[in-house]
């Protein structure tokens, strides 16, 4: 829908490619500063690595999902659009790890013992990061820690078996693999929630009512850019005077300055000239979205209660987290698994059954974000040696290309968050930190439903 002036052609102020939160944030800023703006998307909608869905009558997000008020930047945007949010009711069975398969416990004493180890495994993250949004404030305490993976840290901790698999759901789920993973993400990420437990899986708590896709679509209503979708951008050549992009159909679109908002794992699938920098094309050689993501909703017809389950790495469970988080909602499940085929409902019913013995699946549905070509990985999550070696250098732009999105975001790197931040900096708008992050976070234009933030993700009271 052309709401600009429609004699704009094919030559505009700015270019963003890529209408996922971080695309849409920059061009809302960059249409408030009066630009001329064309959004271009390669899909048949906005939303990028969130995705909010209908299935089987069932409002799902295939992708991001929850948000808090620890996130300043899309807090803001909830409070500033009046946006409701909705708080997950929170399981009433936990299956944990133990050597023998799961223990099933109530909610409430599951997580004591987690809670102690993860307080441990993130010792001293927040002297490491004392400013959580500007990753490299402490850059010689970083440099001491950036080589160790998730998997190092579990093995300096030297665990017993029964307590490791306590964590590496998590470790496995957040790097990938714990191998892969680098251990200052995770401790970036402890930091920016105040370096607590309750902080940390709270996070996960709150979502946006209508959907990640109502922040979307109010930012939009707002900037009313041209936004073209089913414009996959092929070619970005940059001369002296202006850049131009062309999109896989062939149409050319030129502007003094374009932004890349496409996730970094895609930036080697586009043409650019001149090349990219090299730390550009290490990081999108080397990939920073999580390998092999899939994010499943399962109908389930037993159970039916409200559970959640943690699957511990290495030990043959293709789901590492599952659960069913709200009354007559489907069941959510991850995997970061690259053996399991969420094509085969057989093998989605035996992956599920290996968690919970006698479940019964009815339907399924897979968001396989590794295999999509527009996303080529899931959330970001940083490896080894990538904080210092790449990312204050991936922010810088490539002559008139500029850069942005969660996955070179300052603060919560890999969150929708992080991209609504990379947003606002690419389109030179303040980003929020400090007292104005805390002030963002104290905000209340919109109703916050209570939850108890003693119990594991900040249970909703109900
Ligand atoms: C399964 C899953 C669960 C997650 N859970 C959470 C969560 O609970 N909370 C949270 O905060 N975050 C979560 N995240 C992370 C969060 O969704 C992302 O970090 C964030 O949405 C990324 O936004 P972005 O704008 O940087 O990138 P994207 O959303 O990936 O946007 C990039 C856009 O570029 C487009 N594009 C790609 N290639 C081209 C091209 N060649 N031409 C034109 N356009 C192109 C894409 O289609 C896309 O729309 C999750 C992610 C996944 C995958």
């Amino acid at each position: 829908e052309d709401t600009q002036d429609p004699d704009l052609g094919r030559d505009f102020d700015v270019i963003v490619v890529g209408a996922g939160m971080a695309g849409v944030t920059a061009t809302r800023e960059l249409r408030a500063k009066g630009k001329r703006v064309l959004l271009l998307e390669a899909r048949n909608r906005v939303g990028g690595r969130t995705w909010t869905d209908t299935w089987n009558g069932h409002m799902i997000e295939r992708g991001g999902t929850w948000v808090d008020r620890l996130q300043p930047h899309v807090w803001r945007e909830l409070n500033r659009y009046e946006l409701p949010i909705m708080a997950d009711a929170g399981p009433t069975r936990a299956f944990m790890p133990t050597i023998g398969g799961f223990g099933e416990y109530d909610p409430s004493v599951a997580y004591v013992r987690q809670k102690e180890l993860f307080t441990r495994f993130f010792d001293r993250s927040t002297e490491i990061f004392p400013e959580p949004f500007n990753p490299l404030k402490r850059r010689d305490l970083v440099a001491q820690f950036d080589g160790f993976s998730l998997r190092d840290r579990l093995n300096q901790m030297a665990l017993r078996p029964e307590d490791e698999i306590l964590l590496t759901s998590w470790t496995s789920l957040y790097g990938g693999t714990s191998e892969r993973g680098a251990l200052t993400l995770i401790q970036q990420w402890w930091a920016l929630s105040g370096g607590t437990f309750e902080g940390f899986h709270g996070v996960n708590t709150y979502r946006p009512a209508k959907g990640t896709v109502s922040i979307l679509n109010a930012m939009l209503a707002e900037a009313k850019p041209v936004l073209k979708l089913n414009s996959p951008v092929k070619s970005v050549v940059q001369n002296a005077n202006k850049v131009t992009v062309t999109t896989r159909a062939g149409e050319a679109f030129t502007a003094p300055e374009v932004i890349m908002a496409t996730p970094v794992n895609v930036w080697r699938t586009i043409s650019f000239s001149p090349a990219l920098p090299a730390a550009h094309q290490e990081a999108t050689t080397t990939g920073v979205g999580v390998p092999h993501e899939k994010k499943l909703w399962i109908d389930l017809s037993n159970p039916t209660d409200r559970f959640v389950a943690e699957a511990p790495e290495g030990l043959g469970y293709p789901i590492c987290f599952m659960g069913r988080f709200n009354d007559n909602q489907p069941v959510v499940a991850f995997s970061v698994d690259s053996t399991f085929d969420t094509t085969d409902g057989n093998a989605v019913e035996r992956a599920v059954q290996k968690v919970i013995p006698g479940a019964k699946m009815r339907d399924y549905t897979a968001a396989n974000w590794h295999v999509d070509p527009f996303s080529l990985g899931a959330g970001a999550y940083r490896q080894p040696n990538q904080l210092i070696r790449l990312h204050a250098k991936l922010q810088q732009p490539h002559g008139r290309v500029k850069f942005a999105g969660a996955d070179i975001a300052n603060g919560w790197n890999g969150y929708i968050d992080g991209a609504i931040e990379d947003g606002l900096r690419v389109a030179g708008s303040p980003t929020l930190s400090g007292p104005a992050a805390a002030a963002a976070s104290a905000e209340e234009r919109i109703v916050v439903p209570a939850v108890n933030r003693e119990l594991y993700r900040g249970l909703g009271i109900r």
